[in-house]
């Protein structure tokens, strides 16, 4: 997977090449490529911003630096290849879940347009539509400065789902949001500590037991913390045990 992000920070986007992004860019398996916008000006100040129309409060950033800026990686998705899919972080976009990073882990280019200011011209992903598909994302119910940080949300969340990029696969699964439920609480040595123990049953060797109790435990926090998506599970993933929850 190839991934461009766009940023008047570009420096914010740095930590993506530390732990298992690094790793997986240095194996190959994923590029990312960090890009600065005012690059794509040509003016003395290299403006990206400029006042409302309508008028309201702050700046709007510029459409033209934003279109030259994302043809440059645009023309780059071959025609053989699939459309790229250009993510814009905003308050205003579909929530991002877990459905969603695995859908988006499955895509060849994606593009990541980091809004500052109040925003991007929307020109901009009305003309960005015809050369690939466009979703505004909001990674939840808060207000951020810009996209940057979204960005970095979305390409780990995205990212740890290639194969090859999370050293064991196996840790992808009875994750929270992987399978609806949320995840079991762990524990490692040492067995007290400050007297706290840990629950007998882990120190036991029994598999089935240990499978039962990890289970119940994801039922009775999912409950306690999530009940919504207890009732958003599809009658056949609870068996008559999980209902005692
Ligand atoms: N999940 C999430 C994503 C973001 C996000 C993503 C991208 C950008 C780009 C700029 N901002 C800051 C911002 C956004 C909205 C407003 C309100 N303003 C009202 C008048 C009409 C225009 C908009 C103010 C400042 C961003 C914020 N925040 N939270």
């Amino acid at each position: 997977m190839r991934i461009d992000v766009f940023s008047i920070f570009p420096e914010y986007l740095a930590p993506l090449k530390l732990s298992l992004i690094g790793k997986a860019m240095d194996a190959g398996i994923l590029s990312v490529a960090v890009h600065d916008l005012r690059e794509f000006t040509h003016d003395r100040h290299r403006t990206v911003d400029d006042t409302p129309y309508g008028g309201g409060a702050g700046m709007v950033m510029k459409p033209e630096p934003w279109a030259e800026a994302l043809e440059s990686v645009f023309a780059e998705s071959t025609s053989t290849d699939a459309r790229p899919v250009l993510l814009v972080p905003s308050p205003a976009g579909e929530v991002f879940t877990q459905a969603m990073a695995r859908e988006l882990a499955t895509a060849q280019h994606l593009v990541v347009a980091c809004g500052r200011y109040e925003g991007i011209d929307h020109r901009v992903s009305e003309w960005s539509a015809e050369h690939a598909d466009v979703r505004f994302v909001s990674i939840g119910d808060y207000v951020l400065n810009g996209g940057e940080v979204a960005a970095m949300v979305m390409i780990e969340a995205i990212a740890r789902l290639i194969p090859g990029t999370i050293g064991n696969p196996e840790s992808l699964t009875e994750e929270s949001h992987e399978d609806g439920l949320l995840e079991y609480p762990v524990y490692t040595k040492p067995a007290s500590w400050r007297g706290h123990d840990v629950p007998e049953i882990l120190l036991s060797g029994n598999h089935g037991a240990i499978a039962r109790w990890r289970r119940d435990r994801r039922l009775e926090r999912t409950r306690a913390v999530r009940p919504e998506m207890l009732e958003a599970l599809p009658a056949e993933a609870l068996d008559k045990k999980d209902r005692a929850f």
